[in-house]
């Protein structure tokens, strides 16, 4: 199976070293703009082929869209990352018009491909791909629920001292600093509700941490992070290529789930080999109804300056 991953910076060649170490692709071709770098990224990836043992083989290629052709998933992490103090909401003047244009030379040279849209604003960017390649909505999958739920595990396993594998939470709603929405109440440790380890204080700090998770990572390195996104997205992809039927919360084109239409939001999904084979219906309680309807709210407002920056 192939995959072609745009943007061979921080996020875009994490993935590819995830992807290749982890064999979830025969074939992974590289794009970037920037003159070689791509080249670069997949030869220094290559060279731990013999050390690590893996047989994909790798691409790596300056603009050149017809080596991308039939790929089976496409990867858009192309654009600007934010710096320490910004939100991701910030970057839509400049990430926009590259996402649409990476986008679209994408499905020129891969007219079946999955999507998956990484570049942020990542829900705007992804209501983006929707609404310009008019593809049916399974094939358009925004990434960022599977990241800011393993930092919300990270966190409940920090405060309880168990392994993050051995917890079960998801975030849901939209990926932003205030969009985010940790599900504590289904959290659980082995089966058994968070709430009976940790205090409602103890939680409501992991709550929130949670959701600044990048920001907090982004203050650290002076730019945002990246072992955990191209994890998050290589985990995504394996679950598409290798019909594993995850649940994974992913930004999805929503039409009445969740009492929301015409965005894309983070929603539980199984993730199979059409893309998004069904959003679940999880039952959320009035609170947690009434955040999601903001999140939706701000989400919304995002996707609606993209007429402004787009022109
Ligand atoms: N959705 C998420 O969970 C998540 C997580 C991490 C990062 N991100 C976002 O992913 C994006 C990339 O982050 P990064 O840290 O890898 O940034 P980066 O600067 O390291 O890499 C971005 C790459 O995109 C390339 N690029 C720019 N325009 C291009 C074009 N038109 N065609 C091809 N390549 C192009 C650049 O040359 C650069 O190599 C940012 O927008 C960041 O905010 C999203
Ligand atoms: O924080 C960012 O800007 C990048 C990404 O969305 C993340 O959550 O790490």
């Amino acid at each position: 199976m192939k995959v072609t991953i745009v943007g061979a910076g921080n996020v875009g060649a994490t993935c590819a070293d995830v992807m290749a170490y982890r064999g979830i692709a025969s074939e992974i071709v590289l794009l970037d703009i920037r003159e070689g770098f791509a080249e670069g990224k997949a030869l220094d990836i290559m060279q731990c082929a013999t050390n690590t043992g893996f047989n994909t083989k790798l691409t790596g290629v300056t603009n050149d869209y017809s080596k991308t052709a039939g790929s089976d998933v496409v990867v858009i992490t192309s654009g600007i990352p934010r710096k320490p103090g910004m939100t991701r909401e910030e970057l839509i003047g400049i990430n926009a018009g590259i996402v649409k244009s990476v986008a679209e030379n994408l499905l020129q040279h891969s007219p079946d491909a999955i999507f998956v849209i990484v570049s942020n604003p990542m829900d705007t960017m992804t209501y983006l791909a929707f609404k310009s390649l008019g593809l049916p909505k399974n094939r358009i999958i925004g990434m960022g629920g599977a990241l800011d739920s393993s930092r919300f595990r990270t966190y409940l396993s920090l405060a309880l001292n168990k392994p993050a594998n051995d917890i079960s939470a998801m975030v849901i709603g939209g990926h932003g600093d205030t969009t985010m929405i940790p599900l504590t109440r289904l959290a659980s440790y082995n089966g058994i509700p968070v709430s009976q380890f940790l205090s409602e204080e103890q939680l409501a700090k992991v709550a929130a941490d949670t959701m600044v998770g990048g920001a907090t990572l982004t203050a650290l390195l002076g730019t945002s992070a990246w072992y955990a996104p191209g994890a998050s997205v290589a985990y995504l992809v394996d679950s598409i290529l290798n019909d594993q039927r995850k649940m994974i919360a992913c930004s999805v084109f929503v039409e009445g789930e969740y009492g929301q239409n015409d965005i894309c939001i983070g929603v539980p999904c199984i993730i199979g080999k059409n893309g998004v084979e069904e959003i679940v219906d999880v039952k959320l309680n009035d609170a947690e109804k009434a955040l999601f309807a903001k999140s939706a709210d701000a989400v919304r407002s995002m996707n609606d300056a993209l007429a402004t920056v787009l022109g």
